[in-house]
Protein backbone atom coordinates (compact mmCIF):
# COMPACT_ATOMS: atom_id res chain seq x y z
CA UNK A 1 0.00 0.00 0.00
CA UNK A 2 1.05 3.44 -0.75
CA UNK A 3 1.02 5.72 2.14
CA UNK A 4 1.95 10.14 2.14
CA UNK A 5 5.36 11.29 2.35
CA UNK A 6 6.15 12.57 6.04
CA UNK A 7 7.49 15.29 6.73
CA UNK A 8 8.79 15.57 10.23
CA UNK A 9 8.57 19.47 11.34
CA UNK A 10 10.55 19.96 14.30
CA UNK A 11 12.16 22.74 16.24
CA UNK A 12 12.81 23.75 20.06
CA UNK A 13 10.62 26.15 21.93
CA UNK A 14 9.94 29.66 20.19
CA UNK A 15 11.40 28.80 17.11
CA UNK A 16 8.27 29.26 15.35
CA UNK A 17 7.45 25.56 14.53
CA UNK A 18 3.91 26.28 14.62
CA UNK A 19 3.99 29.36 12.27
CA UNK A 20 5.61 27.34 9.69
CA UNK A 21 3.30 24.29 10.56
CA UNK A 22 0.55 27.00 9.30
CA UNK A 23 2.45 27.56 6.05
CA UNK A 24 2.41 24.38 5.08
CA UNK A 25 -0.98 23.76 5.71
CA UNK A 26 -2.19 26.96 3.79
CA UNK A 27 0.00 25.43 0.75
CA UNK A 28 -2.45 22.56 1.27
CA UNK A 29 -0.42 19.66 2.61
CA UNK A 30 -2.24 17.98 5.69
CA UNK A 31 -1.02 18.94 9.31
CA UNK A 32 -1.05 16.71 12.23
CA UNK A 33 -0.52 19.09 15.00
CA UNK A 34 0.76 16.69 18.37
CA UNK A 35 0.30 20.38 20.88
CA UNK A 36 -3.04 21.06 19.38
CA UNK A 37 -3.87 17.07 19.94
CA UNK A 38 -2.74 17.41 23.38
CA UNK A 39 -4.33 20.51 24.16
CA UNK A 40 -7.72 18.85 23.29
CA UNK A 41 -7.29 15.71 24.99
CA UNK A 42 -6.49 17.69 28.18
CA UNK A 43 -9.16 20.62 27.96
CA UNK A 44 -12.78 20.07 28.72
CA UNK A 45 -14.04 16.77 28.85
CA UNK A 46 -10.63 15.57 27.06
CA UNK A 47 -10.10 12.00 26.95
CA UNK A 48 -7.08 12.49 29.82
CA UNK A 49 -8.06 14.36 32.26
CA UNK A 50 -9.41 11.52 34.55
CA UNK A 51 -5.77 9.99 33.98
CA UNK A 52 -3.84 13.30 35.24
CA UNK A 53 -6.16 14.39 37.82
CA UNK A 54 -5.54 10.77 39.59
CA UNK A 55 -1.88 11.06 38.21
CA UNK A 56 -1.44 15.24 39.76
CA UNK A 57 -4.30 15.57 42.03
CA UNK A 58 -5.53 18.97 41.83
CA UNK A 59 -4.31 20.02 38.44
CA UNK A 60 -7.62 19.72 36.69
CA UNK A 61 -11.03 21.66 36.63
CA UNK A 62 -14.51 22.37 34.97
CA UNK A 63 -11.88 23.46 32.30
CA UNK A 64 -9.86 20.44 32.21
CA UNK A 65 -6.09 20.87 32.74
CA UNK A 66 -4.94 23.36 34.14
CA UNK A 67 -1.80 23.80 31.99
CA UNK A 68 -0.21 26.80 33.44
CA UNK A 69 -0.03 25.08 37.17
CA UNK A 70 1.00 21.52 35.57
CA UNK A 71 3.47 23.12 33.62
CA UNK A 72 4.98 24.63 36.86
CA UNK A 73 4.75 21.61 38.78
CA UNK A 74 6.79 19.22 36.03
CA UNK A 75 8.64 21.69 33.85
CA UNK A 76 11.13 21.41 37.27
CA UNK A 77 10.58 18.21 37.71
CA UNK A 78 12.00 15.65 35.64
CA UNK A 79 10.14 12.41 37.20
CA UNK A 80 7.01 14.32 37.11
CA UNK A 81 7.34 15.22 33.82
CA UNK A 82 7.89 11.67 32.78
CA UNK A 83 5.05 10.55 34.58
CA UNK A 84 3.32 12.87 32.54
CA UNK A 85 4.53 12.07 29.24
CA UNK A 86 3.34 8.51 30.30
CA UNK A 87 0.59 9.10 30.32
CA UNK A 88 0.44 11.89 27.31
CA UNK A 89 2.52 10.22 24.68
CA UNK A 90 0.63 6.62 24.13
CA UNK A 91 -2.40 8.69 23.19
CA UNK A 92 -1.04 10.98 20.64
CA UNK A 93 0.66 8.14 18.95
CA UNK A 94 -3.04 6.86 18.30
CA UNK A 95 -3.75 10.10 17.41
CA UNK A 96 -0.89 10.38 15.10
CA UNK A 97 -1.65 6.69 13.26
CA UNK A 98 -5.86 7.49 12.81
CA UNK A 99 -4.49 10.90 11.22
CA UNK A 100 -2.10 9.06 8.92
CA UNK A 101 -5.05 6.62 7.92
CA UNK A 102 -7.35 9.64 7.20
CA UNK A 103 -5.01 10.89 4.55
CA UNK A 104 -3.44 7.71 3.53
CA UNK A 105 -4.01 8.78 -0.40
CA UNK A 106 -2.29 11.99 0.25
CA UNK A 107 1.10 12.54 -1.53
CA UNK A 108 2.58 13.93 1.33
CA UNK A 109 1.92 14.99 4.92
CA UNK A 110 3.16 17.01 8.07
CA UNK A 111 3.70 15.71 11.39
CA UNK A 112 4.35 18.83 13.83
CA UNK A 113 6.45 17.34 16.71
CA UNK A 114 7.87 19.39 19.49
CA UNK A 115 9.66 16.54 20.34
CA UNK A 116 10.99 14.38 17.06
CA UNK A 117 14.31 14.31 18.35
CA UNK A 118 13.76 13.85 22.38
CA UNK A 119 11.56 11.26 22.38
CA UNK A 120 12.32 9.37 19.18
CA UNK A 121 10.00 9.13 16.09
CA UNK A 122 12.51 10.79 13.56
CA UNK A 123 12.99 7.33 12.69
CA UNK A 124 9.04 7.13 11.43
CA UNK A 125 9.13 10.01 8.95
CA UNK A 126 10.89 10.38 5.95
CA UNK A 127 12.28 13.89 5.63
CA UNK A 128 13.01 15.70 8.47
CA UNK A 129 12.61 19.56 8.95
CA UNK A 130 13.97 22.04 11.75
CA UNK A 131 12.67 25.48 12.23
CA UNK A 132 15.21 27.44 13.60
CA UNK A 133 16.55 30.69 14.41
CA UNK A 134 19.84 32.29 16.37
CA UNK A 135 19.46 32.00 20.27
CA UNK A 136 18.80 35.30 21.11
CA UNK A 137 15.44 35.61 18.86
CA UNK A 138 14.45 32.68 19.91
CA UNK A 139 14.56 33.90 24.17
CA UNK A 140 13.27 37.38 23.20
CA UNK A 141 10.14 35.58 21.71
CA UNK A 142 9.61 33.61 24.24
CA UNK A 143 9.87 35.92 27.15
CA UNK A 144 7.48 37.73 25.51
CA UNK A 145 4.87 35.39 25.97
CA UNK A 146 2.06 35.73 28.66
CA UNK A 147 3.08 33.66 32.24
CA UNK A 148 6.86 33.28 30.68
CA UNK A 149 9.89 33.63 32.95
CA UNK A 150 13.45 33.35 32.57
CA UNK A 151 13.45 30.47 35.30
CA UNK A 152 10.60 28.63 33.12
CA UNK A 153 12.25 29.35 29.95
CA UNK A 154 15.41 27.72 31.44
CA UNK A 155 13.89 24.78 32.93
CA UNK A 156 12.42 23.94 29.09
CA UNK A 157 15.61 24.99 27.40
CA UNK A 158 17.18 22.19 29.54
CA UNK A 159 14.78 19.25 28.61
CA UNK A 160 15.50 20.19 25.08
CA UNK A 161 18.04 19.06 22.86
CA UNK A 162 20.07 22.06 21.87
CA UNK A 163 19.24 23.88 18.53
CA UNK A 164 22.94 23.30 16.95
CA UNK A 165 22.00 19.22 17.04
CA UNK A 166 18.97 19.50 16.00
CA UNK A 167 20.30 21.43 12.83
CA UNK A 168 22.94 18.78 12.67
CA UNK A 169 20.76 16.21 12.38
CA UNK A 170 17.65 18.17 10.02
CA UNK A 171 17.51 17.19 6.45
CA UNK A 172 16.52 20.51 5.72
CA UNK A 173 16.45 23.67 8.00
CA UNK A 174 14.12 26.72 7.91
CA UNK A 175 15.20 29.72 8.99
CA UNK A 176 12.85 32.11 11.19
CA UNK A 177 15.35 34.40 11.88
CA UNK A 178 14.46 36.44 9.52
CA UNK A 179 10.74 38.12 7.94
CA UNK A 180 7.54 36.27 7.75
CA UNK A 181 7.79 36.90 4.04
CA UNK A 182 10.98 35.27 3.61
CA UNK A 183 9.91 32.07 5.85
CA UNK A 184 7.11 31.27 3.56
CA UNK A 185 9.40 31.60 0.51
CA UNK A 186 11.68 28.84 2.24
CA UNK A 187 8.50 26.48 2.89
CA UNK A 188 7.40 27.23 -0.72
CA UNK A 189 10.79 26.63 -2.25
CA UNK A 190 11.30 23.30 0.19
CA UNK A 191 7.44 22.13 -0.80
CA UNK A 192 8.79 22.39 -4.56
CA UNK A 193 12.03 20.52 -3.76
CA UNK A 194 10.47 17.60 -2.32
C1 LIG B 1 3.15 20.49 30.85
C2 LIG B 1 2.11 21.14 29.97
C3 LIG B 1 0.70 20.90 30.51
C4 LIG B 1 2.42 22.65 29.98
O1 LIG B 1 1.59 23.34 29.09
P1 LIG B 1 1.93 24.88 28.68
O2 LIG B 1 0.75 25.32 27.87
O3 LIG B 1 2.30 25.65 29.89
O4 LIG B 1 3.23 24.82 27.77
P2 LIG B 1 3.41 24.32 26.26
O5 LIG B 1 2.74 23.00 26.06
O6 LIG B 1 3.07 25.43 25.33
O7 LIG B 1 4.96 24.04 26.20
C5 LIG B 1 5.92 25.09 26.29
C6 LIG B 1 7.21 24.59 25.67
O8 LIG B 1 7.65 23.42 26.37
C7 LIG B 1 7.86 22.38 25.48
N1 LIG B 1 7.48 21.09 26.10
C8 LIG B 1 6.23 20.63 26.38
N2 LIG B 1 6.30 19.41 26.91
C9 LIG B 1 7.61 19.10 26.94
C10 LIG B 1 8.33 17.97 27.34
N3 LIG B 1 7.67 16.88 27.77
N4 LIG B 1 9.69 17.97 27.23
C11 LIG B 1 10.35 19.06 26.74
N5 LIG B 1 9.73 20.18 26.34
C12 LIG B 1 8.39 20.18 26.43
C13 LIG B 1 6.95 22.67 24.28
O9 LIG B 1 7.45 22.09 23.11
C14 LIG B 1 7.06 24.18 24.21
O10 LIG B 1 8.20 24.58 23.51
C15 LIG B 1 2.18 20.58 28.51
O11 LIG B 1 3.36 21.04 27.89
C16 LIG B 1 2.18 19.06 28.46
O12 LIG B 1 1.15 18.44 28.70
N6 LIG B 1 3.37 18.46 28.19
C17 LIG B 1 3.50 17.02 28.16
C18 LIG B 1 3.12 16.48 26.83
C19 LIG B 1 4.20 16.72 25.83
O13 LIG B 1 5.27 16.13 25.91
N7 LIG B 1 3.91 17.63 24.88
C20 LIG B 1 4.83 18.02 23.87
C21 LIG B 1 4.97 17.04 22.76
S1 LIG B 1 3.50 16.30 22.14
N1 LIG C 1 10.14 34.52 10.16
C1 LIG C 1 9.40 34.03 11.14
N2 LIG C 1 9.03 32.73 11.14
C2 LIG C 1 8.29 32.20 12.14
N3 LIG C 1 7.86 32.91 13.22
C3 LIG C 1 8.17 34.22 13.27
C4 LIG C 1 8.96 34.84 12.25
N4 LIG C 1 9.12 36.14 12.55
C5 LIG C 1 8.46 36.33 13.72
N5 LIG C 1 7.88 35.19 14.16
C6 LIG C 1 7.07 35.08 15.38
O1 LIG C 1 7.71 34.19 16.28
C7 LIG C 1 6.73 33.48 17.05
C8 LIG C 1 6.99 31.99 16.88
O2 LIG C 1 6.04 31.28 17.64
P1 LIG C 1 5.52 29.81 17.31
O3 LIG C 1 4.34 29.60 18.20
O4 LIG C 1 5.37 29.62 15.83
O5 LIG C 1 6.75 28.95 17.83
P2 LIG C 1 6.86 27.43 18.23
O6 LIG C 1 8.20 26.99 17.77
O7 LIG C 1 5.68 26.70 17.69
O8 LIG C 1 6.83 27.50 19.78
P3 LIG C 1 6.60 26.37 20.93
O9 LIG C 1 7.52 25.23 20.63
O10 LIG C 1 6.99 27.07 22.16
O11 LIG C 1 5.14 26.01 20.87
C9 LIG C 1 5.37 33.88 16.52
O12 LIG C 1 4.86 34.89 17.35
C10 LIG C 1 5.71 34.44 15.12
O13 LIG C 1 4.79 35.41 14.66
Amino acid sequence: MTRPKIIGLTGSIGMGKSTVAAMFAEAGIPVFDADAEVRAMQGPGGELVSAIEAAFPGSTGPEGVDRDRLGHQVFADKAALARLEAIVHPAVAAKRAAFLEQHHDKRAVVFDIPLLFERGGHEAVDTIVVVSAPEAVQRARVLARPGMTPEKFAHIFGLQLHDTHKRDRAHHVIDTGTSLDDTRAQVAALIAAL
